[in-house]
C-alpha cells in the first residue's frame, strides 16, 4: 500500500527581479509503505524543492499530493497543511538552525514539543518530568552516536556532529515519512556507515517510510529499494538502483591531469601549533596539538581525518581566523611578503587578504544579490593599509583590534554570532564598522567567466542567495573566494554538497585555476578519490594530531 502519491506536481519560483524558474514539471510517483525511495539528480534538477513541498513548507501551483490519506492540493487549508507536516520530519541540506544551548536539550526541546507544540520551553530542571526527557533524548543521541557530546554547546559541533545531531532531531518526531536531503555529505565514511545502518533499523523498528535525496550513488545503493532519477524538474527513470545509478554516472567528464608541483618554496609554515577549547566548567573539550606543517607554493594538500578529529580547527587557523595558544603560523606572499598570522596588527590583515576560504557552512547573506555578496567580500581583500589606518583613527580602535575585527568578517555566520554572544559584542556595532570600508567595482566579465566554468545559471548575478539550491550556493561561494585571486584558497568539504558530475567540473577547473594562476590550495574532503585524484600531498589528522602523510597512490591502494 502507498503511504504518499505524488500526481502531477508543477512548481514555479518567481524571482525577485521579475523572471521565473520552472522548478518542477509534472512530477509524478508513488511511496509504499516501509519503502526507501531513492531520489538522484544533478545540481539544480528540483530535489530540495521537491522535499520542500512534501513537507509542507513550500507552495506548489499544479498537482495532488495524497499523504497519508490526507488530500493536499495547492488550495489546502492550514489544517491540512499541519495535518501533512505531523506526518512527515525533514533533514535539509546544510541547514543547521540550533537552539543555541547544548547538544541534548537541542533533542529535549523537539521531545518536548511534540506535545506542547513550542520548542522555546523546557521543564523545570529538578523534575521528574526534566529527567524522563533527557532519557529519552540521550537514545536518539545514541542512535547517531553522539553521547559523548551531549553537553556541548551545538553551535561548537564539528560539521558532521551537526548533521548527525539534525538527524536525532528529525528521529524524535517519529515521524510516518522521513524525509531526508542529502543526509550525511559531511559524515566521515565510517559515520555514514553506522547512520546508514540505524536508518534501516528504523526502518524496522517503527515501519517509517523514507524518501532519500542523495547524489551518492553509493548511499542509494547501501539504502534505496528503489531509485528515481530527476533531471530539469521531470523524472526521466524510474527503477532499479544499480541500473539508474551507472547510467547517471556514465556521463561524468574524465579526470583532469594533476598540474605538476614546480618547486618547494613555502606558502606556509606552522611551527609548533596548539589551539585548546575549554568547556565553561573549565575543562578541556578539545585540542589540536604541536601541529607542523609546511604548505608549498602552488600545492595542492588534501586533508583527511574522521569526523571531529580537528580539521576544520586547522583550517581556521591557517586563515588566521582561530588564534592558538602556542606556536606560530607563517604565511609567506608572492611578492616576498611574510606575517605571523597569530600576531594581530595591519601587517597580518594585509597578507592575509591573500587567503580565501570557503567554510562547510558557507553562509551566504540570505537576502543578498549575488553581485553584492561577491562586491561584500571583494572589499575586504582590495582594503589599503592606509584605509586600515584611516578607520582606526576615525573609530578610535587600536591597530590589534581592527584585525580582530576583520578577523571576524572571515568566519561563517553562525559560528561568529557564538563568539560575539561569549564576547558581548552587538553584531550592529561590527556591521557599523565594515560600513565604513569603501565599496569596489567588479569586473563583470571575468566574474561570469568563472561563474560559466562552474556551470551556473546566466542570470545568476541578479539571483538571490535564497534562489539557489544547494549545489549551486557552494559553487557560487566558489566563485566568490576565486574573484580576489588568493594566493592560498582553504576549502573545507567543498565537494559534498554536489553531485558527483559536478564535483568532477568543479575539481577539474580547480586544478585549471592552479596551473594558471599558481594557487595554492587547501583542500578537506572525506572524499578518498576525489582526493586522490586532485591532490599532490594528502596529510591524515586524528585526535587533534598529523598521524601521517600520504601521496595520492598511497591513498588509492589503502
Ligand atoms: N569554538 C569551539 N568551542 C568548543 N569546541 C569546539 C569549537 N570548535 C570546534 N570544537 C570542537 O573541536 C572538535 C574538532 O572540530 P572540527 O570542526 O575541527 O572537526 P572536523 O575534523 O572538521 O570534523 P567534520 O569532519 O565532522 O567536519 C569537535 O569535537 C568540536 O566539537
Ligand atoms: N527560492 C527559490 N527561488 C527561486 N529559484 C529557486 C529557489 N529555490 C531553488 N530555485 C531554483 O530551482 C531549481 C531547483 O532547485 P532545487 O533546490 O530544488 O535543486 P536541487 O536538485 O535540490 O539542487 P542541489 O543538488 O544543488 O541542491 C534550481 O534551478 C534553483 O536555482
Amino acid at each position: 500500500m502507498s503511504i504518499l502519491e505524488v500526481h502531477n506536481l508543477k512548481k514555479i519560483y518567481h524571482l525577485a527581479d521579475g523572471g521565473m524558474t520552472l522548478a518542477l514539471d509534472g512530477v509524478s510517483f508513488e511511496l509504499e509503505e516501509k519503502e526507501i525511495l531513492g531520489i538522484i539528480g544533478k545540481s539544480g534538477s528540483g530535489k530540495t524543492t521537491l522535499m520542500m513541498i512534501l513537507r509542507g513548507v513550500l507552495p506548489f501551483d499544479e498537482g495532488r499530493i495524497v499523504i497519508g490519506g490526507v488530500e493536499y492540493t495547492p488550495d489546502a487549508d492550514m489544517e491540512t497543511i499541519r495535518a501533512v507536516k505531523d506526518m512527515t520530519a525533514i533533514h535539509l541540506q546544510r541547514s543547521f538552525a540550533f537552539w543555541s544551548d547544548t547538544t541534548i536539550e537541542n533533542v529535549m526541546r523537539r521531545v518536548y514539543a511534540l506535545k506542547t507544540h513550542d520548542e522555546t520551553i523546557l521543564p523545570p530542571e529538578d523534575t521528574m518530568e526534566y529527567e524522563e526527557l533527557r532519557e529519552k533524548a540521550m537514545k536518539y543521541l545514541e542512535m547517531v552516536g553522539l553521547t559523548h557530546k551531549a553537553e556541548q554547546a551545538a553551535h561548537t559541533l564539528s560539521g558532521g556532529e551537526k548533521q548527525r545531531l539534525l538527524l536525532a532531531r528529525q528521529l524524535a518526531i517519529e515521524p510516518k515519512i522521513l524525509l531526508l536531503d542529502e543526509p550525511l555529505t559531511m559524515a566521515s565514511p565510517e559515520k555514514k556507515r553506522e547512520a546508514i545502518e540505524t536508518i534501516k533499523r528504523l526502518r524496522e523498528k517503527y515501519g517509517i517510510s523514507i524518501l532519500l535525496v542523495s547524489h551518492m550513488p553509493k548511499l542509494h545503493e547501501s539504502l534505496a529499494d528503489r531509485l528515481l532519477w530527476i533531471d530539469s524538474g521531470r523524472i526521466i527513470k524510474e527503477g532499479d538502483v544499480k541500473e539508474i545509478t551507472s547510467e547517471f554516472m556514465s556521463g561524468l567528464e574524465p579526470v583532469a591531469p594533476l598540474p605538476p608541483l614546480k618547486e618547494r618554496k613555502p606558502i606556509f609554515k606552522l611551527n609548533n601549533v596548539t589551539k585548546r577549547y575549554y568547556h565553561y566548567t573549565l575543562s578541556k573539550i578539545f585540542e589540536i596539538s604541536n601541529i607542523d606543517l609546511t604548505i608549498y607554493k602552488g600545492e595542492i594538500l588534501g586533508i583527511i581525518g574522521p569526523s571531529g578529529v580537528g580539521k576544520t580547527v586547522l583550517m581556521r587557523v591557517l586563515a588566521g581566523i582561530e588564534l592558538p595558544n602556542e606556536g606560530s603560523v607563517l604565511f609567506y606572499t608572492k611578492d616576498g611578503g611574510v606575517a605571523d598570522l597569530t600576531k594581530l596588527g595591519f601587517a597580518s590583515a594585509m597578507i592575509r587578504q591573500k587567503i580565501g576560504i570557503l567554510h562547510q557552512e558557507f553562509g551566504l547573506t540570505h537576502h543578498a544579490t549575488v553581485e553584492e555578496i561577491i562586491k561584500g567580500r571583494r572589499k575586504f581583500k582590495e582594503m589599503t593599509e592606509e584605509e586600515m589606518r584611516r578607520i582606526a583613527e576615525k573609530l578610535d580602535i587600536r591597530e590589534s583590534l581592527l584585525d580582530f575585527v576583520l578577523r571576524l568578517a572571515d568566519m561563517p555566520a553562525a559560528s561568529r554570532k557564538g563568539m560575539l554572544d561569549e564576547l558581548e559584542i552587538d553584531e550592529e556595532e561590527l556591521l557599523d564598522i565594515y560600513a565604513e570600508i569603501p565599496q569596489v567595482q567588479l569586473d563583470k566579465k571575468e566574474v561570469m567567466e568563472t561563474f560559466r566554468l562552474l556551470g551556473l545559471p546566466k542570470d545568476i548575478l541578479k539571483r538571490r542567495s535564497y534562489e539557489l539550491s544547494g549545489g549551486e550556493k557552494i559553487r557560487v561561494a566558489l566563485a566568490v573566494e576565486l574573484a580576489s585571486k588568493p594566493e592560498l584558497l582553504i576549502l573545507d568539504e567543498p565537494f559534498g554538497d554536489l553531485d558527483p558530475l559536478t564535483s568532477r567540473k568543479v575539481s577539474n577547473l580547480l586544478k585549471e585555476i592552479n596551473a594558471k594562476l599558481g594557487t595554492s590550495l587547501c583542500v578537506v574532503s572525506h572524499d578518498r578519490e576525489l582526493l586522490a585524484d586532485t591532490t599532490h600531498r594528502i596529510i591524515l589528522i586524528k585526535d587533534g594530531v598529523i598521524k601521517r602523510e600520504f601521496s595520492p597512490e598511497e591513498l588509492v591502494n589503502l
